[in-house]
């Protein structure tokens, strides 16, 4: 649903990517650097209750997803390398997001429910990430969806702000949001993918989608 912003955010943070070209720093860098702040926002602060806090610290590495390829894109330097480094490293700052605000309801919440809801949002986001990779490996179109990685991480984000400055339920309500539409958006994706690979291009044409790489259809 947020992917309509990605001009509006490069809009926005336009000056910012080109700051950083003209000091020299690249796009890779930028992507490690920011995934390393993700992942040690989420997994000190959250833990520790300090949820509000986190949130401002991850949001400010997570931007920087959306710097990485403008900067990339900027200086005419996206990659296949850079589209791989970005999307496997996003990965690492999903699971540390999700995974503090699992070992929050675990260890300061002492509540096992919410921890198994806060785990099936990452197993759900983590699939329905996998479920594209995999069909664009086989040459299959896939994307979009209820909750994309952007919904998913605002949800998550609002969700834990707004219990840090002491909204009650807020995050309970967050995370059960996000596993149930997760899971539809996984369901959404492997339609598209079986439309394609049942339709009449698919199961039949052997220079269709998978041919290229081998793999049964
Ligand atoms: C008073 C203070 C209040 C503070 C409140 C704080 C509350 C914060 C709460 C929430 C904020 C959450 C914001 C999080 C937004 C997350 C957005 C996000 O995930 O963006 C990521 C994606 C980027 O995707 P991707 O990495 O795939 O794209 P790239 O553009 O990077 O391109 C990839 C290609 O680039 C090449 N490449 C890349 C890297 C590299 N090293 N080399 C390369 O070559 C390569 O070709 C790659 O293939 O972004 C998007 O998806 C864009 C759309 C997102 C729009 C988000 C808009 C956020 C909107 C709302 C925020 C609501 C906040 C509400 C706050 C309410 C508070 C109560
Ligand atoms: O598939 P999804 O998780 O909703 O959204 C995202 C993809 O659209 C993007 O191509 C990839 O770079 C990200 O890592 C993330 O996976
Ligand atoms: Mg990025
Ligand atoms: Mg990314």
């Amino acid at each position: 649903m947020l992917e309509r912003f990605r001009a509006l955010s490069h809009l926005v943070l336009g000056p910012v990517a080109r700051w950083l070209i003209r000091h020299g720093v690249s796009p890779d860098v930028v992507t490690v650097a920011g995934t390393a702040g993700v992942v040690l926002g989420a997994l000190i602060c959250f833990p520790q209750g300090w949820l509000w806090q986190g949130v401002l610290i991850v949001t400010v590495f997570v931007v920087s997803d959306m710097i990485d390829g403008l900067m990339a894109k900027t200086t005419g330097t996206a990659s296949p390398w850079g589209a791989f480094l970005d999307s496997t490293s996003d990965r690492l700052g999903d699971a540390a997001v999700f995974g503090g605000i699992l070992l929050f309801f675990a260890y300061r919440q002492d509540s096992t429910l919410w921890a198994a809801v806060a785990l099936a949002g990452l197993v759900f986001g983590q699939w329905t990430s996998y479920v594209k990779a995999r069909a664009e490996s086989l040459g299959f179109t896939c994307g979009g969806g209820l909750a994309a990685r952007a919904d998913r991480l605002v949800i998550v984000l609002v969700g834990a702000f707004l219990a840090g400055l002491g909204v009650p339920y807020v995050l309970e309500a967050a995370m059960a949001l996000l596993a149930v539409t997760s899971m539809i958006t996984v369901f959404q994706r492997i339609e598209q993918v079986r439309r394609q690979a049942k339709g009449p291009r698919g199961a039949q044409d052997s220079h269709g989608p998978g041919a290229a790489h081998g793999q049964p259809v």
